[in-house]
């Protein structure tokens, strides 16, 4: 990395830059939808409601689909990433159902399968870097 040209260094400083404030925009923006979730999973709780609502994620799925594809952002991944997020609430809202959480406020100790281990690319993110450039 030591010899790439100056203006190209610069050039890839500053498209990190946003990267990293994208990702701490979409970090914030996930906590405060699981704030929402929760909250929603103590409401169904309390009233006998099943974790799920296959019905709701169609029209969520549906509508993201239609936004990614008008944003240029591939409609299937958009799909794989509601779904992986959607997966986890119901996960939580299983927790506050049976007890095991009722405030849902356990949420963020809860086990989740970041290792990266069903990516097609070889990647992972479970702490190993082969990328001698990081
Ligand atoms: C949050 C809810 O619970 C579940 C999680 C959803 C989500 O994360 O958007 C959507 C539907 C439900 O399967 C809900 O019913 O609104």
């Amino acid at each position: 990395m030591s010899d790439i040209d100056e203006s190209v260094q610069a050039e890839l400083t500053r498209l990190r830059e946003s990267i990293d404030n994208i990702d701490a925009a979409v970090v914030h923006m996930l906590a405060e939808r699981f704030k929402c979730t929760q909250q929603v999973g103590v409401l169904k709780a309390k009233h006998q409601l099943p974790p799920a609502d296959p019905a709701r994620e169609a029209r969520q799925i549906a509508r993201l689909r239609q936004l990614a594809g008008s944003a240029k952002l591939d409609p299937a991944f958009a799909e794989k990433l509601l779904n992986f997020i959607i997966a986890e609430v119901i996960r939580h809202h299983e927790t506050i159902a049976d007890g095991t959480d009722p405030d849902g406020t356990a949420a963020a100790s809860v086990n989740t399968d970041v290792t990266g281990a069903d990516r097609t690319d070889g990647a992972g993110t479970d702490g190993t870097v082969t990328d001698g450039a990081r």
